[in-house]
């Protein structure tokens, strides 16, 4: 059998996420002028012992002289504490009371306020020890029971010798005392909680460092609110997304990595081995090689629109979902896209060059207004769609070309052929998706089709077009002037150069695949991409995934939920459900969608289940993952 386990828990800043002693001088001296100083006074001293550069119970006098609160101050303090309980102890309030017996308060701080905040989480009154304050007839503190061990240095270790825990003792405390224990030879595991603060000499002793409570009972192998402790999920993100990213995930308790630029495929295989969830841009590719080593990974966000990047269909087969930001910069897209319309009607990019050059060549010849004239969207999706109305708005006459049937916007024209598009525009505005098939769709044939003298921009993907043949479009005349942001090839990040059979041809705008990238798209996006992310992990909704059977699920509620993606096969569904009647489940809700490629289904059970369960539904024939979320 093994070895009975303890817990040993610190208070402050452990089992609640401050200093209690702070929060008592705010509240006994709310009205006191000096309040902050005096705050800041009790927060060093207390700092300074829980660092170990102060003994404790010097500063423990200390603060205790500089409090003057009274009773009903600490009546105060404990309803402030109780909405104040680390996260990781509150999601996980079961185990504390289930394993009442063996779990334990050992603290610095005072019983009269820690007693009725854990007492709500189970634990019994025998097993909190700390200190008590004494007061006077009137309830004010005037002091504290001196003869408690744990006013003394070393008052842990004492305490702990005198409770003589039989069985292995984790002590569990972000506090310099707390490690003492360990040291001292009175536990057997120190575990430094970092939930709520990390002091280097406290994390730099542990035998390992916490960041919250499921990591402990993970490592433990015992009963957690959680499937897994969030603080393992480790997220790459790559191609400078917005830093709000990285904040959203980090809160989400999510290990976060954040590199500037892109990674070839070498270096991303052997970075993503690790990796549960990444986030990139438009330059990284996530090929079939590097799938083949993310064997952790369950979800890929790209923080943009396209999608092209990302081997879709290799992540669908390993269970991988992808979830983009569809529209969060759509409008900077359609902006730019307007704006290099009316500079290349202007001859402005020729305009600019030669002003540089000290030519004044003021002149009216080849410029236009955009007034009137034809613009042809190709893609009319949701870029495309969206410039049709703004291009509208300021008198540009739109005809649009899709593959499929699309909502004409205003007074937007369809045309049923691209050619015929080409053939009636004085502008073409490219915005298709860089879906494989879209390889060189546009090249010399088309430049051709093209009214003598016309404009062009893409704004789409590099890939899309024929360079060179634009490059002869240009340099013959035919073309007026193009606008391109997107190329075949682009640098991995701002270091590498650019090179381009384009550069130092007449009247064109190049500008390096920043159509998206403007700070409110971005920040757009690292709202976005996350959140579906994270509701993905948590609740498992797919709604919005570009690959996975799109399914938007209610919340769980006292339930625990099973997530099945298996090959899309007969008969997997009345398999699932007939090892869940083997097993005796009762089932609350089941969800199911499949597409071609794919099956998922969610089932929410009702009661505790047996663990061969769980084996029993991986090893249903064209299983590709299970997950479990409590
Ligand atoms: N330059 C930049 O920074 C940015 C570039 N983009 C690019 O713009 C593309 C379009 O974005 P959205 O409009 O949001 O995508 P979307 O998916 O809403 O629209 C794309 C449209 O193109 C159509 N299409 C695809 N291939 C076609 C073809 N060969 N001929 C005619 N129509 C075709 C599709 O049917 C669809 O309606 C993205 O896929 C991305 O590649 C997007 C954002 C920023
Ligand atoms: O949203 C897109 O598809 C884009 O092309 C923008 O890409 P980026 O995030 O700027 O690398």
């Amino acid at each position: 059998m093994s070895e009975k386990k303890f817990f040993v828990i610190d208070f402050d800043s452990t089992f609640t996420q401050v200093e209690a002693l702070d929060v008592l001088i705010e509240i006994s001296h709310a009205e006191n002028p000096d309040k902050e100083d005096l705050a800041n006074q009790v927060k060093e001293l207390t700092d300074q012992a829980m660092e170990g550069s102060l003994s404790f119970d010097e500063a423990l006098d200390r603060r205790v002289k500089l409090l003057d609160a009274n009773k009903k101050h600490i009546d105060t303090l404990v309803s402030e504490l109780k909405g104040k309980v680390s996260d990781s102890f509150k999601r996980n309030k079961e185990f504390l009371s289930q394993n009442a017996e063996d779990v334990f308060i050992v603290s610095n701080g005072f019983k009269d306020f820690i007693t009725p905040v854990v007492s709500e989480y189970g634990i019994l009154e025998q097993n909190i020890f700390a200190n008590t304050f004494t007061y006077d007839v009137d309830g004010n503190i005037n002091g504290y029971d001196t003869e408690n061990l744990l006013t003394k240095p070393q008052g842990k270790v004492a305490q702990m010798k005198e409770l003589d825990l039989k069985g292995e003792v984790l002590v569990i405390g972000d506090g310099y005392t707390d490690y003492e224990i360990r040291k001292e030879g009175m536990a057997d595991k120190f575990y430094a909680f970092t939930e709520n603060v990390s002091r280097p000499s406290v994390v730099e002793n542990a035998d390992m460092v916490a960041p919250n409570l499921d990591e402990i009972l993970y490592e433990n192998k015992l009963p957690m609110a959680v499937s897994y402790p969030k603080s393992r999920i480790k997220v790459l993100l790559l191609e400078n997304v917005h830093p709000n990213a990285k904040a959203t995930l980090e809160e989400e308790g999510y290990q976060v990595e954040l590199h500037k630029g892109a990674m070839d495929e070498e270096e991303l295989s052997e970075k993503i081995k690790d990796v549960s969830i990444i986030g990139i841009r438009s330059k990284t590719n996530i090929t079939k090689k590097v799938l083949e080593n993310a064997n952790r990974l369950m979800a890929i966000g790209t923080f943009c629109i396209g999608t092209n990047q990302v081997d879709l269909e290799t992540a669908q087969e390993k269970g991988i979902a992808v979830f983009n930001a569809p529209f969060s910069n759509t409008r900077s897209v359609v902006e730019l896209a307007l704006g290099e319309i009316i500079m290349l009607m202007r001859n402005i990019p020729d305009n600019i060059e030669m002003m540089h050059q000290g030519k004044w060549n003021k002149s009216a010849t080849g410029s236009f207004e955009i007034r009137n004239k034809k613009l042809g969207i190709i893609g009319y999706g949701n870029i495309g769609s969206q410039l049709s109305v703004i291009a509208e708005a300021v008198g540009m006459e739109v005809y649009y070309y899709d593959i499929i049937e699309k909502l004409a916007l205003g007074n937007a024209k369809k045309c049923t052929s691209l050619e015929e598009l080409l053939n009636k525009v004085d502008v073409v505005s490219l915005h298709v998706d860089g879906r494989a098939e879209n390889k060189s769709f546009f090249g010399a044939k088309e430049f051709a089709m093209m009214k003598d003298g016309a404009t062009f921009v893409n704004l789409a993907r590099g890939p899309v077009v024929d360079v060179q043949a634009l490059r002869d479009a240009l340099d013959s005349g035919k073309l007026k002037g193009a606008g391109v942001d997107v190329f075949p090839t682009e640098p991995k990040n701002n270091q590498e150069p650019f090179k381009s059979v384009l550069q130092g041809a007449k009247n064109l705008i190049l500008t390096p695949h920043i159509g998206g990238s403007t700070l409110e798209a971005q920040e757009n996006i690292a709202e976005f991409v996350p959140n579906k992310l994270i509701d993905y992990v948590n609740t498992g909704n797919t709604f919005n995934s570009v690959n996975f059977p799109n399914l938007q699920l209610p919340q769980l509620n006292n339930a625990h939920r099973l997530l099945h993606i298996h090959r899309n096969e007969a008969g997997v569904l009345a398999k699932i459900n007939s090892i869940m009647a083997d097993y005796g489940i009762n089932i609350v809700g089941q969800y199911l969608k499949t597409n071609e490629k794919i099956g998922y289904v969610i089932t929410d059970i009702d009661k505790a289940y047996d663990p061969k369960l769980i084996e029993a539904l991986k090893e249903i024939e064209g299983t590709i993952k299970l997950r479990v979320l409590y």
